[in-house]
C-alpha cells in the first residue's frame, strides 16, 4: 500500500521569523497527523535554518532544486551532495516555473533527476500540461513525454524510490483545481504507464497532485485511488491550512 505524502513548496517566500513561527505551529500540529509522510522544501537560503528547526520533528525536509552538476565553476548553483549534507530528503526537480521562467528543458530536469539519484536524494519529479495543451486535447502526450524523458534516459528503475507530481500548469497558484476526476484520470494514466515497463515500481510509486490544493478541496482529491498525495504551495505557508491538508490525508 502507498503511503500518503504531503509535500509543501515555500516557493520564494520567508524569512527567518516567518519560518521560525510557522515550523513552530507545525511541528506542534503534526503530532493530530498520522500515518502520513510530511515535507517541507525550504529556499535553499534558509535550508541549513530550516534543518534546525526540524530537529526531532517527523517533517522531512526537502530543496526546490538542485544543480545537475556534482561540483566545480557554476556560480551559483548547489548541488545535491550539499542538500545532502544538510538533511534534505526530498527535492523538487521540473517544477512548472522552472520550466517557464528558466527556461529548464527536459534534458536539463532529467540530468537534475539523475544528480539526486547518485546522492539517494527522492527526486520529486514534476510533470504537468498547460491550458493550452489541455484545450488541444493533449494532456497525456505532454505529460507522457515529461516522464518518458527520464524514463529513457534513467530506466524505469530509476523511477522506483522516487515521486512524480502532476501538477497542471493552470491550477497553480490560480485557485482553479482540477476536479478530482480530471486529476485522477492524469494519476492513473502515469500509473498505467509505468506499468508498461514495471508492475511492481507502477505499483509502489507516490504520484501526488499540485495546483490550488487546500483544505476544502484536499479530502475530495485524495480520496481518488492514484492520487497518493499534495505538493503544496500557497497553502504550505499557513500551518492551519498546511494541518489540515495533512489530516484531511
Ligand atoms: O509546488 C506547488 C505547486 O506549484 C502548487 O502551488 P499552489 O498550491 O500555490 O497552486
Amino acid at each position: 500500500m502507498r503511503r500518503t505524502l504531503i509535500a509543501g513548496n515555500w516557493k520564494l517566500n520567508g524569512s527567518k521569523d516567518s519560518i521560525t513561527k510557522l515550523v513552530s505551529e507545525l511541528t506542534t500540529g503534526i503530532s493530530a497527523v498520522s500515518n502520513v509522510d510530511v515535507a517541507v522544501c525550504s529556499p535553499y537560503i534558509y535550508v541549513p535554518f530550516t534543518e534546525s528547526l526540524l530537529t526531532d520533528s517527523p517533517i522531512s525536509l526537502g530543496a526546490q532544486d538542485v544543480s545537475m552538476h556534482a561540483s566545480g565553476a557554476y556560480t551559483g548553483e548547489v548541488a545535491a551532495v550539499m542538500l545532502k549534507e544538510f538533511s534534505c530528503k526530498y527535492c523538487l526537480v521540473g517544477h512548472s516555473e522552472r520550466r517557464a521562467i528558466h527556461g529548464e528543458s527536459d534534458d536539463i530536469v532529467v540530468s537534475k533527476f539523475k544528480a539526486l539519484k547518485v546522492e539517494g536524494l527522492v527526486p520529486v519529479l514534476c510533470v504537468g500540461e498547460s491550458l493550452e495543451d489541455r484545450d488541444q486535447g493533449i494532456t497525456m502526450s505532454v505529460v507522457e513525454k515529461q516522464v518518458m524523458a527520464v524514463i529513457n534516459e534513467c530506466g524505469i528503475d530509476a523511477i522506483d524510490g522516487s515521486v512524480i507530481a502532476y501538477e497542471p500548469v493552470w491550477a497553480i497558484g490560480t485557485g482553479r483545481t482540477a476536479s478530482p476526476e480530471q486529476a485522477q484520470e492524469v494519476h492513473a494514466g502515469i500509473r498505467a504507464l509505468l506499468e508498461r515497463f514495471n508492475k511492481d515500481i507502477a505499483v509502489k510509486t507516490q504520484i501526488l497532485y499540485g495546483g490550488s490544493m487546500n483544505p476544502a478541496n484536499a479530502s475530495a482529491l485524495l480520496a481518488m485511488q492514484d492520487i497518493d498525495g499534495g505538493l503544496i504551495g500557497g497553502a504550505s505557508l499557513k500551518a492551519d491550512d498546511f494541518l489540515a491538508i495533512c489530516q484531511a490525508a
